[in-house]
């Protein structure tokens, strides 16, 4: 049996005065695998920073693991199991591959945030040889998965991830399907995936969300994406 992970109901949020999401309701459940859809200024990028609090809800309600988060901090949504890898990737660029990694397991103890940065480069051993390089210099490919990696230091339950193929080469975009189908599958973490390049989407997602103009509008089957006429629909103008 699925267990519901994470629910939002009503949810509405912008910026200032300007509305963006206009009632948003759906679940996440357990180890599930849900891409959300749509063309640029849809809103995507708004509902990920309104479920992590980075921006407030002007309405609605937000449930996380059983527990109503709708009023609390980032931080305090981050401990709760929430991940989020914003798009653009905003890693610490002064700051070595190992310290991004340590500034993602901070609060933990020393031992426990020594043995999660371990695992974590067993899952992305792309990073091992590069421990000690900053953040910085980095190809994009490498900075994102380090963000993603971050991310992971953190032990989230559900992990938000913005357009992670963006500017990203296609062999490291490769890689990063297959290490997010493995975490996935290994970790039984879920993913919420806002992306527009729709092979990785249909590849990854058991179910795909689609947004226009700050609402869903429904739920297509992602191995539909593979068809170039509702393709079409999706790709960006
Ligand atoms: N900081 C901000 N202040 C005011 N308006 C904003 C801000 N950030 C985004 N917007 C507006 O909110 C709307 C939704 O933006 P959002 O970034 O959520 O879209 P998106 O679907 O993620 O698009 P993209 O695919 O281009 O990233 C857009 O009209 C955008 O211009």
């Amino acid at each position: 049996m699925s267990l519901e992970l994470l629910k939002t109901s009503g949810l509405r949020s912008g910026y200032g005065r300007i509305p963006i999401l206009f009632g948003i309701d759906f679940v996440i459940n357990e180890g599930e695998f849900v891409g959300i859809l749509g063309h640029n200024g849809m809103g995507k990028s708004t509902l990920l920073k309104t479920l992590m609090g980075h921006i407030p809800p002007t309405e609605g309600s937000l449930t996380f693991a059983g527990r109503d988060i709708t009023q609390i901090s980032p931080a305090a949504r981050a401990r709760a199991g929430l991940g989020y890898v914003p798009q653009g990737r905003q890693i610490f660029p002064a700051l070595s591959v190992m310290d991004n990694l340590r500034v993602g397991a901070a609060g933990k103890t020393r031992t426990d945030a020594r043995a999660v940065i371990e695992q974590v480069i067993e899952e992305l051993p792309r990073l091992k040889p590069i421990l000690t390089r900053a953040g910085g210099v980095l190809s994009g490919g490498e900075q994102q998965i380090l963000a993603l990696a971050r991310c992971l230091c953190g032990e989230p339950k559900l992990i938000l991830l913005d357009e992670p193929t963006e500017g990203i080469q296609p062999s490291i975009i490769e890689e990063m399907k297959d290490t997010l189908k493995a975490l996935s599958k290994g970790r039984g973490v879920a993913v919420l995936l806002v992306e527009q390049n729709l092979d990785f989407i249909s590849d990854l997602a058991t179910r795909v969300l689609v947004i226009r103009r700050g609402r869903l509008s429904g739920e297509i089957d992602p191995k539909t994406l593979h068809d170039a006429d509702i393709a079409g629909e999706y790709l960006p103008a």
